[in-house]
C-alpha cells in the first residue's frame, strides 16, 4: 500500500501533467474553454475562472470626460504588432499619422503573445454594462464614443500585465507618436462638419514667418520668445505646482498689424501643429468639446476674430428685440450664443462652453497646448472670456513705429540706414499705417525691381498721402470707450 505522502505526491504529478497537458493544447481549445467558463453562471465562473480582464474605455469620466490616452496606445500597438490574425478590421485617419490607422474592428479578437504569456485583445462597442468576470478596470467610463478594449489573461500573469505589458504598450506608443510627428512633419489642421460630426483634417504646415521677420518693438518679441521659451520648457514645473500645461495668448491690434504672422512665428519657433478652430461651423458645446479633445500635445489651438462673435451675441439680442427692425453691422452671422447663462444649451457653441473647455478640459486632456485667441476690437470682448490667468498674455500688434520699419527695411530691402529713415520716422509717428501697409510699399512692383532710394522714396510719398487723409480719421466712439475700458482694467 502507497503511503499518503505517496498518494500526494502522485496526485501532484497527475495535476502537474494535466497542467502540461493543458499548457499543450491547441489554442481553439483554450478558447472553447474560455468561453464555456464565461457562459457558465458569475458565481461559479468567478470561482473557477483562472482568467482575468482589463477594460480600457476610450473616454475617461473622472475627473473630467478626456480621451484615455491608453486607448490609443492599444489602438496603435494593436495596429502594428496584432492585426495579421484579425479577419475583421476597421481603418481610421488618426490626427498622429500620415496615413489611415487600420485597428481591429468591433468584437473582433486576436490573441498575442507576450513572454509566453497569451493575451486576448477585443475591441467592444459598448463598455458593457455586462462587464462579465472583471477584476481590474481602467477607466472604467464610456460616455459619448462608449468604446474599449478588452483584455484577457491568464490570472498568474496579472503582474506581468499590469508591470511589463501595458507599460511597454505606452512606450512603444511613444517612440511611434515621435517618429510619427517627425515623418509628417508640422501640420494646420481646420475643422468642418462630417455627417454632423466636427472632425479635423491637415495640410502640411511650413509657413516662412519667424519672430526675426516679425516687425515689432524687439523688448517685446524677446519676451514673448521667452515665455515661449519657459512655457516649453515648463513641464516639471506645471506638474510641480499642479498647473495644466497651457498658456493663453491674447493678440489684439488692428487689421495687419501681424496677429496671424505671430502665430505662424510661434508655431515655427515652438516646432507645434496649429489648431485653427472656426467656430462658425460648429453647432454645439458638445461637438467643441470632441474638438478640443482631438487636438493633440505640442500645439498651438487658434481662435480668430474672437469680436465677430461677441457682435454676433449683440446682433442676436438686438435681433430679437427689434424683430428685424435693425441693421446688422456687416459681422458674419454665428451660430453662436455666447451669454454666460446658455451652458445647458445643447443645440448651440455658448460663452459658458467656451470657457469651461479652455479652463477644465483643457487641464485634463493632456499637456502643452497653448491657445491664442485674436480680435481687431479688443474692447467688444466679454471681460470673462479675457481675464488674467484665462490669457496669461495680452499682447497688443500695434501700428508700425520706427524700430518696426527698421525690421522691415532690412527683410525687404537689405538696408539697416539710409538719409530718408529719419523722416520715415516721423511720419510713422504722425500717421497709422499698420507693418502690411509698409511692407507692400518695400515689395517690388511688376517685372522691374525697384532699388532701396525708389522703394522708400516711394513710401515717404504715401506716408505724406496718408498724414493729409488721416488728419481727422473717423472714430467708433463705442469701440473707444471700450478699447478704454480694457486698458484702465
Ligand atoms: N508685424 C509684422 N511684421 C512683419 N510683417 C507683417 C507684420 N504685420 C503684417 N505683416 C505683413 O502683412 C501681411 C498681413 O499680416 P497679418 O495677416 O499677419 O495681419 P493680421 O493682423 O493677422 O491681420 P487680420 O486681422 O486682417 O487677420 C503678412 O503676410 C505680413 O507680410
Amino acid at each position: 500500500m502507497a503511503s499518503s505522502v505517496e498518494k500526494w505526491v502522485g496526485l501532484g504529478s497527475a495535476m502537474a501533467g494535466l497542467g502540461l497537458l493543458w499548457s499543450r493544447m491547441p489554442e481553439h481549445v483554450h478558447e472553447e474553454a474560455r468561453h464555456i467558463i464565461s457562459s457558465l453562471t458569475p458565481m461559479v465562473s468567478a470561482y473557477f475562472n483562472p482568467y482575468e480582464q482589463i477594460t480600457v474605455s476610450e473616454y475617461s469620466e473622472e475627473p473630467q470626460f478626456r480621451r484615455n490616452k491608453l486607448f490609443d496606445a492599444i489602438s496603435a500597438y494593436l495596429s502594428c504588432e496584432c492585426v495579421g490574425d484579425a479577419r475583421k478590421l476597421r481603418a481610421e485617419l488618426g490626427n498622429d499619422s500620415n496615413g489611415p490607422l487600420v485597428g481591429l474592428d468591433e468584437n473582433q479578437e486576436v490573441v498575442h503573445s507576450f513572454r509566453g504569456a497569451r493575451m486576448w485583445w477585443r475591441l467592444c462597442s459598448k463598455a458593457s454594462k455586462n462587464r462579465g468576470p472583471t477584476i481590474i478596470s481602467i477607466l472604467p467610463g464610456d460616455a459619448d464614443e462608449p468604446r474599449c478594449y478588452k483584455l484577457v489573461f491568464h490570472k498568474r500573469h496579472r503582474k506581468l500585465v499590469v508591470e511589463d505589458y501595458l507599460p511597454g504598450i505606452v512606450e512603444r506608443w511613444r517612440e511611434l507618436t515621435a517618429r510619427n510627428r517627425q515623418r509628417r512633419g508640422r501640420r494646420l489642421f481646420t475643422n468642418h462638419s462630417v455627417c454632423g460630426k466636427g472632425v479635423w483634417s491637415s495640410v502640411p504646415y511650413n509657413p516662412p514667418a519667424t519672430f526675426g521677420m516679425l516687425a515689432m518693438d524687439p523688448g517685446k518679441k524677446r519676451e514673448i520668445m521667452d515665455d515661449l521659451t519657459a512655457f516649453r520648457e515648463g513641464k516639471e514645473y506645471h506638474s510641480k505646482v499642479g498647473k495644466a500645461w497651457k498658456r493663453g495668448y491674447l493678440l489684439h491690434g488692428p487689421p495687419g498689424t501681424g496677429k496671424s504672422t505671430m502665430i505662424a512665428a510661434m508655431a515655427n519657433f515652438l516646432d507645434y501643429d496649429v489648431f485653427d478652430l472656426d467656430l462658425t461651423s460648429i453647432k454645439n458645446n458638445a461637438e467643441l468639446r470632441k474638438l478640443f479633445l482631438d487636438t493633440t500635445d505640442k500645439s498651438i489651438i487658434v481662435i480668430e476674430d474672437i469680436d465677430a462673435i461677441e457682435v454676433d451675441l449683440a446682433t442676436k439680442r438686438k435681433g430679437k428685440k427689434a424683430a428685424n427692425g435693425d441693421q446688422n453691422d456687416g459681422h458674419h452671422q454665428l451660430p453662436i450664443d455666447l451669454s454666460d447663462n446658455s451652458g445647458d444649451d445643447k443645440s448651440k457653441v455658448t460663452l459658458s462652453g467656451l470657457l469651461s473647455f479652455v479652463d477644465g478640459l483643457w487641464s485634463a486632456c493632456g499637456g502643452e497646448r497653448i491657445f491664442v485667441f485674436t480680435t481687431n476690437h479688443v474692447g467688444r470682448l466679454d471681460p470673462a472670456l479675457i481675464r488674467r490667468g484665462r490669457m496669461d498674455k495680452h499682447i497688443e500688434m500695434s501700428y508700425c513705429h520706427f524700430e518696426a520699419f527698421k525690421v522691415l527695411a532690412s527683410n525687404y530691402l537689405g538696408v539697416a540706414d539710409h538719409p530718408l529713415f529719419v523722416e520715415i520716422g516721423r511720419l510713422l509717428d504722425a500717421t497709422q499705417m499698420t507693418p502690411a501697409d509698409v511692407a507692400h510699399n518695400l515689395m517690388p512692383r511688376g517685372k522691374r525691381k525697384r532699388n532701396a532710394d525708389e522703394c522708400l522714396a516711394a513710401l515717404v510719398e504715401k506716408m505724406k498721402k496718408a498724414k493729409m487723409e488721416s488728419a481727422s480719421p473717423p472714430v467708433d466712439p463705442v469701440d473707444e470707450a471700450n478699447e478704454e475700458r480694457f486698458h484702465s482694467d
